[in-house]
C-alpha cells in the first residue's frame, strides 16, 4: 500500500534545548489506522504537530501525500493543512461561534453553501450526542461536549488524514466507544487515522489498528514501529 506519510531521520528540538524527537524513520500506509502511545513527555504531541504541520522538523525529511515538505515554501502549507483533520488536546474551538458553526467551518472554507452544510452538520452533531446544543457557544459547553464538537469539526469534511491527540480524554467509556466507531467509519471511507492515547481499552477495541510506541523521543521499534495492537492483557501504555 502506498505511504501517506514518510519520516526519514527526523529530529525535533524546541529552541536550543535537547532533541525531544530523534531519528524517527517510519511510513504510514494510506488508509490505515494507527495508535500512538508512550509515557507522558515521550513526545506524542510533538510528533502529531509534525504530522499536522504546526512544527517543522529541525532535521530530517518528511513527505506528506507524496510531496517533499522540507523544500516547500511556507505559503504551500495551508493547502496541505486543508487535507488534514485535527483534534487538538485543548480543542481550540472558536469562542464566538456556536457548536454548529464550529463544526460547519471546514465545509464553509471549502466553499460549500449553507444549504449543503445544514444536513451534514446536524447529522454529525446528532452522532456525537449534541443535537440539542447546536446553538451553544463553547464557553457554555462542558469539557466533554467541547471535545465532541472538536471531533465533529475534524471529521466533517472526510479529510485524507485525521490526527487526534487524546480525543476521548474527557468523555465517558460509552461515548469513547461511540467516537471510536465514528473514526472507524471514517477509516473505512479511506481516511488514514493517527490517534495518540493512553487508553488501553480503546486500543483493544480497535482490531486491525497498528501501534506506534514512543519513549523519550524515539520510536521503540526502529524498523518502522508497526505491529498489531496488544490484546486486553497488554501492559499499560
Ligand atoms: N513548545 C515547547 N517548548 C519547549 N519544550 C516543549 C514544548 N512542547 C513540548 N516540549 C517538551 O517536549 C517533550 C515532549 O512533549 P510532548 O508534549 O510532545 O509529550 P507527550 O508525549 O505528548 O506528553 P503527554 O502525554 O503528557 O501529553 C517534553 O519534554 C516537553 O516538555
Amino acid at each position: 500500500m502506498s505511504a501517506i506519510v514518510e519520516f526519514d531521520s527526523v529530529g525535533l528540538r524546541y529552541g536550543t534545548g535537547a532533541e525531544v524527537l530523534c531519528d524517527l524513520n517510519f511510513r504510514l500506509a494510506k488508509g490505515s489506522f494507527y495508535f500512538l502511545t508512550g509515557p507522558s513527555g515521550a513526545g506524542k504531541t510533538s510528533l502529531l504537530k509534525l504530522l499536522y504541520l504546526a512544527q517543522r522538523p529541525t532535521r530530517g525529511r518528511i513527505r506528506l501525500f507524496g510531496e517533499e515538505l522540507s523544500d516547500a515554501p511556507r505559503s504551500a502549507l495551508p493547502a496541505f493543512r486543508r487535507r488534514i483533520g485535527v483534534v487538538f488536546q485543548d480543542f481550540r474551538l472558536i469562542r464566538h461561534l456556536s457548536a454548529f458553526d464550529n463544526v460547519a467551518l471546514p465545509l464553509r472554507i471549502s466553499g460549500r453553501s449553507d444549504a449543503e452544510i445544514e444536513g451534514p452538520v446536524r447529522e454529525m452533531l446528532a452522532w456525537v450526542g449534541l443535537a440539542d446544543r447546536a446553538s451553544a457557544r463553547p464557553a457554555t459547553l462542558s469539557g466533554g461536549e467541547q471535545q465532541r464538537v472538536a471531533i465533529a469539526r475534524a471529521v466533517i469534511s472526510q479529510p485524507e488524514l485525521l490526527v487526534a491527540d487524546e480525543p476521548t480524554g474527557n468523555v465517558d467509556a460509552e461515548m469513547a466507544s461511540r467516537l471510536m466507531h465514528l473514526f472507524a467509519a471514517l477509516n473505512r471511507l479511506g481516511t488514514t487515522i493517527v490517534v495518540a492515547t493512553h487508553d488501553i481499552g480503546l486500543i483493544a477495541a480497535t482490531p486491525g489498528a497498528h501501534m506506534m510506541r514512543l519513549d523519550r523521543g524515539g520510536l521503540i521499534d526502529s524498523t518502522g514501529a508497526l505491529r498489531h495492537p496488544p490484546g486486553a492483557s497488554a501492559s499499560p501504555v
